[in-house]
């Protein structure tokens, strides 16, 4: 058995009538890139900010290594928050130092490791700056170094790939890929649902303060609807309606694209596509993590729900009662 890392067990967190968080369980190994997605207001911040112990749970537990997170854990966190958290006037050499130093690293160590992080960063040209002279995407890259520098075994960081530029979305891909490598644990919150999909081992799914899925991208798609892409150059326009359990998503020309229920017989399909004529492709798709959480949250949303100011943190709450402490894995109500 494969012993989780972090846990995050059945928070929940309110801001006076907003409950933010409600019921967010998951757990992430040593070792693994955890990708951690939702609508705006879903409740990644709050969860993130709870697990570093910047805001207190109103239940639910946090633990590391199998025992409750307290101060010693802690200083084995990197955490990057979502307000970045730098002191502008300080120059970056002697603000990574700093900060190595409080997290209990000798100043010899301290200044070793600022180094080897600002070299890896590529922010050699800048390390004698003020933090407040640099561009946004290098405060970016210091911030990231001042969640490392301290050598974290777990790293938190909320959307630490927003506003960085191609190369430096790279630069950041591949040090939390080595993080990973080095057996750190890694969870970062983003909406850039396509970097995630390539640089994460797990994605996990928030929507009105819990996790509505959980799981490998595989395994998230064996969950989700099926698609299949039909070219039937003589079929009529509406050949696919009337099928049970098949929609026609969208139309170009000959080829028809189409998501099928659970349970819709995909031969039948076949059937009723050579019943036009020829049919040149009969194609599988798999859906991609962007096409995954768009169907996740349409499919939890309720009714009712009001599109307005907290669209996240609405969009799923009615419809993930149930996502208790063993929704830990893929979409709820599916196989674990
Ligand atoms: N300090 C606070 N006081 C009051 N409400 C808060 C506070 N912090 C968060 N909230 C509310 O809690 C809910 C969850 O917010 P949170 O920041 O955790 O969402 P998020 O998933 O990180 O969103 P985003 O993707 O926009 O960063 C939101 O409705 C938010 O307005």
């Amino acid at each position: 058995m494969v012993v989780p890392a972090l846990e995050v067990d059945a928070l929940r967190k309110s801001f006076g009538r907003r409950q933010a968080v409600d019921g967010m369980t998951f757990d992430i190994r040593a070792g693994e890139l955890f990708g951690f997605v939702g609508s705006n207001g879903a409740g990644k911040t709050t969860t993130m900010r709870i697990i570093l112990g910047v805001l207190t749970p109103d239940a639910g537990e946090v633990r590391w290594l199998g025992r409750p997170v307290d101060f010693a854990a802690r200083r084995q966190f990197g955490y990057m928050p979502e307000e970045r958290g730098l002191y502008p006037r300080m120059k970056v050499g002697e603000h990574l130092r700093y900060l190595g130093e409080l997290h209990g690293l000798p100043p010899a160590a301290a200044r070793a490791a600022a180094g080897r992080w600002i070299e890896r960063l590529e922010l050699s040209s800048c390390a004698s700056e003020e933090v407040q002279n640099l561009s946004l995407g290098n405060q970016q890259r210091v911030q990231l170094a001042a969640a490392l520098v301290h050598g974290p075994k777990a790293l938190v960081l909320d959307e630490p790939f927003s506003g960085l530029d191609p190369v430096a979305v790279d630069v950041m891909r591949d040090v939390l890929a080595e993080r990973a490598a080095d057996r750190v644990t890694v969870m970062f919150s983003s909406h850039q649902l396509s970097l995630v999909e390539r640089v994460c081992d797990r994605v996990g799914i928030v929507g009105g303060g819990r996790l509505i899925a959980c799981g490998t991208v595989k395994e998230l798609s064996e969950d989700a609807d099926r698609r299949l892409l039909v070219d039937a150059p003589a079929a009529g326009e509406d050949w696919a309606a009337g099928l049970a359990g098949v929609e026609v998503v969208s139309r170009e020309g000959t080829r028809t694209r189409l998501r099928l229920a659970k349970g819709a017989d995909d031969q039948r399909v076949l059937h009723a596509a050579l019943a036009t004529g020829p049919v040149s492709a009969f194609v599988p798709e798999h859906p991609s993590l962007t096409e995954l959480y768009r169907d996740l949250v349409a499919r939890t949303r309720p009714p009712e729900e009001d599109a307005g100011e907290t669209a996240g943190a609405g969009a799923t709450a009615g419809a993930t009662a149930g996502a208790g402490p063993s929704a830990g894995n893929r979409t709820e109500g599916g196989e674990r």
